[in-house]
């Protein structure tokens, strides 16, 4: 029988471990260790869920909620967010709690109806409403596009903890739920990870959602996102982090991404990174086709230069590049800078094409894309290597 872990008086881990997830949302994000859905129960007077899981999972979400309160009642369902991995296990567990009431933010509401076509009454809550439950007062705090319209935290005083959703997730699948038992650095690079691919074309919000946040002089002990463990120890280090990632703090680093069928492109970036890596610009060289997507977006967040290449395949850049610049756009990354570059055999405006398409995504120039017709000759690379030389010096100069 599956039971909930406690993680402070009153308050109860009822998530679920999905150990063989390896695509997160779709091939949005490919993981390698699975993911967690958190759900936790505060127990009072009257007992309070924050929020449920997948559905094909409610089933466990049920068996811990009852390894607490057997048959005692739910009486508040606290819909944080509409998103199918936290929402969609709603259904049956109102099935099994009848009269518990539902709290969303406005567009909670609207994503619940919009997706499950059922109306159960839900209460609307804003940023700073309340709950009472007894001994906790639970109160709201909006944070949309975060990375959703509806999503939001909830903070029990009390208690000191913030249960915060989406913000703050990792994908660590563990028993062991608090954060001390792991390293701080492993724990900050899965946080990374997660804001990568879920959240970074929302820095912004979460940029002024941490400054909201630490203007409330909220006291926390314990921060509890819906996938991941609970961070306790290291919650100053993560708000570090996450101002770091949210502003696109960014290092002398360069990520050069291509595809190349007979290794001529491929040829390029390995002189361009010859050029920059030996001018101490640290350099990510991927592959796309060959490459997790979510490697590639963990090491764009902080790196200041993005060098794209493609070969030119039936007058068209590959169908991979396309894609991958097409998903650029999303993040409206202000600080970067980029440049096209590839081979091809009698049409030569592919790496051109790529320098418009990171113009669109907000990256300015380096300068003119680089085509070579076929076999880059050694003198070709020799000063392609030069050029990565150059790039390392104007990367230098870019503000941090
Ligand atoms: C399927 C295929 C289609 C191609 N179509 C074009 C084309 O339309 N225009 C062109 O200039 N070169 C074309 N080429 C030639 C390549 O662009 C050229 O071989 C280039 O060097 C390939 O770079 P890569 O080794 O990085 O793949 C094509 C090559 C392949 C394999």
């Amino acid at each position: 029988m599956k039971q909930a872990i406690q993680i402070k008086k009153d308050i109860y881990w009822v998530g679920v471990h999905d150990f063989q997830l390896r695509q997160f949302h779709g091939a949005l994000f490919p993981i390698k260790e699975g993911a967690s859905y958190n759900a936790y129960l505060i127990v009072d007077d009257e007992i309070t869920l924050i929020d449920t899981v997948e559905a094909e999972f409610t089933p466990i979400l049920l068996e811990r909620i009852r390894s607490v309160i057997g048959d005692r009642k739910i009486d508040h369902i606290i819909v944080q967010h509409g998103e199918p991995d936290h929402s969609s296990g709603f259904l049956e567990v109102k099935r099994h709690y009848p009269d518990a009431k539902a709290y969303c933010s406005n567009a909670g509401v609207t994503s619940m109806m919009q997706q499950y076509f059922q109306d159960h009454g839900y209460q609307k809550v804003k940023s700073h409403d309340t709950l009472c439950t007894g001994r906790y007062t639970l109160s709201f705090i909006e944070m949309p596009m975060i990375h959703w319209p509806d999503n939001m935290m909830t903070y029990v005083k009390e208690a000191q903890v913030l249960f915060s959703n989406d913000a703050f997730g990792q994908h660590i699948v563990s028993y062991q739920l608090l954060d001390d038992a792991h390293a701080c650095s492993y724990l900050l690079s899965q946080a990374k990870d997660y804001f990568a691919n879920i959240v970074m074309p929302y820095g912004k919000q979460v940029e002024n959602k941490l400054k909201e946040i630490a203007a409330l002089n909220l006291k926390i002990t314990h921060i509890a996102p819906s996938h991941g463990i609970i961070w306790h120890r290291y919650i100053k280090e993560l708000l570090n982090a996450y101002m770091e990632f949210a502003t696109y703090q960014s290092k002398d680093k360069a990520v050069i991404v291509y595809e190349s069928v007979w290794h001529h492109t491929q040829a390029m970036a390995e002189a361009l990174a010859e050029g920059l890596g030996r001018s101490g610009i640290d350099v990510k060289i991927y592959q796309y086709s060959k490459t997790d997507r979510s490697i590639i977006m963990k090491e764009l967040l902080d790196a200041k230069a993005v060098l794209v290449g493609s070969g030119c395949y039936n007058n068209l850049m590959a169908a991979e590049i396309a894609g991958f610049l097409e998903q650029l756009k999303a993040f409206k990354f202000q600080k970067k800078k980029g440049l096209g570059f590839g081979s091809y055999g009698w049409f030569k405006m592919i790496p051109a094409q790529i320098n418009t398409r990171l113009q669109e995504a907000g990256i300015a120039l380096f300068g003119e894309a680089q085509s070579i017709c076929y076999t880059p000759s050694e003198q070709d690379l020799a000063t392609l290597e030069q050029l990565g030389e150059a790039l390392a010096a104007e990367i230098k100069a870019m503000p941090q």
